[in-house]
């Protein structure tokens, strides 16, 4: 049985994720912050599948670290790891941001990604042909926008540490993956605006966002190719979202 390593498991893509691969028969090893999440989805596809639940802060590289090089026997090989654990935070512009939440933006989606691909590569070198690692980039990795500030450029960072580490992975059979997704409905905007329900809610009202499910199937396509094929990236938008004009400073009239 094939075993999958997903980060922020608790919410959104990583949630949809652990459901569509458990429908698969994966075995899952489920990380997060909020343990009584984990929990209920354990209990929720436990019936189903083997299922591991780590309370986690990718932060924490000591943890990280130690949690993966000690998974149980029965959770090897591992075949993939979906390195989703990330969030945005200040939409306003950067003069206006407060410099610790562009530290947290970088700490989590820059150092919590490489923490866990740090300590998994060894496992999925291991595992050797058809193991992939799917990186969450984002469109803001490629794409500028106002107020995506420090939350583009660290999803540029996993496009391009997506690439290298295609290169370095070149002859163990082991793929790399940035999945680029657009506008997607999960609690990711709740998080961005701390918890404003009604900013979150108008983002996604009367349109038609990606949803988390949709992000899953990708991610289980990723994973499920045949073991000679690589996709670099994968950009995804709704049908309902494009590029806007540059915008241009005009003197007053
Ligand atoms: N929704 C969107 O529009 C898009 C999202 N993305 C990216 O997709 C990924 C998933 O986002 P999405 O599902 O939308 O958002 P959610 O907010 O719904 O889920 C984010 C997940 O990340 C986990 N997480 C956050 N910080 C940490 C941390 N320090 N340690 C461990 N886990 C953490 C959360 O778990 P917990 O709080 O329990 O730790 C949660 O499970 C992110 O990397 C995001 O940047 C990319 C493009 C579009
Ligand atoms: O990564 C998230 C999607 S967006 O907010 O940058 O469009």
């Amino acid at each position: 049985m094939p075993s999958v390593l997903i980060t922020g498991a608790t919410s959104g893509f990583g949630k949809a994720a652990a459901q569509r691969f458990a429908k698969a028969g994966w075995s899952l090893i489920l990380t997060g912050r909020r343990e009584e999440r984990l929990k209920a989805l354990e209990k929720e596809l436990s019936e189903h599948v083997p299922v591991l639940t780590l309370t986690l802060d990718v932060r924490d590289s000591a943890a990280v670290t130690d949690a993966i090089s000690n998974l149980p026997e029965s959770f090897l090989p591992l075949t993939c790891l979906i390195n989703n654990a990330g969030l945005a935070l200040a939409p306003e512009p950067a003069q206006k941001v407060d410099l610790q939440d562009w530290h947290t933006m970088i700490d989590t989606n820059i150092t919590g990604l490489v923490n866990v691909t740090h300590a998994a590569m060894p496992l999925l070198l291991k595992t050797g042909a058809g193991a992939s690692i799917l990186n969450l980039g984002s469109v803001a990795g490629q794409w500028p926008y106002p107020g995506g500030h420090v939350y583009g450029a660290s999803k540029a960072f996993v496009q391009q540490f997506s690439y290298n580490l295609r290169c370095d992975l070149l002859g163990t059979g082991v793929r790399v993956t940035d999945l680029a997704p657009g506008m997607a409905e999960t609690e990711f905007t709740l998080v961005r605006t701390k918890g404003n329900q009604a900013a979150s809610d108008a983002l996604y009202q009367g349109t038609t966002p990606l949803q988390a499910e949709d992000i899953a199937e990708q991610l289980f396509y990723l994973a499920t190719l045949p073991a000679h094929i690589n996709i670099n990236r994968l950009e995804i938008m709704s049908v309902r979202q494009a590029w806007s004009p540059f915008a241009i400073d005009r003197d007053p009239k």
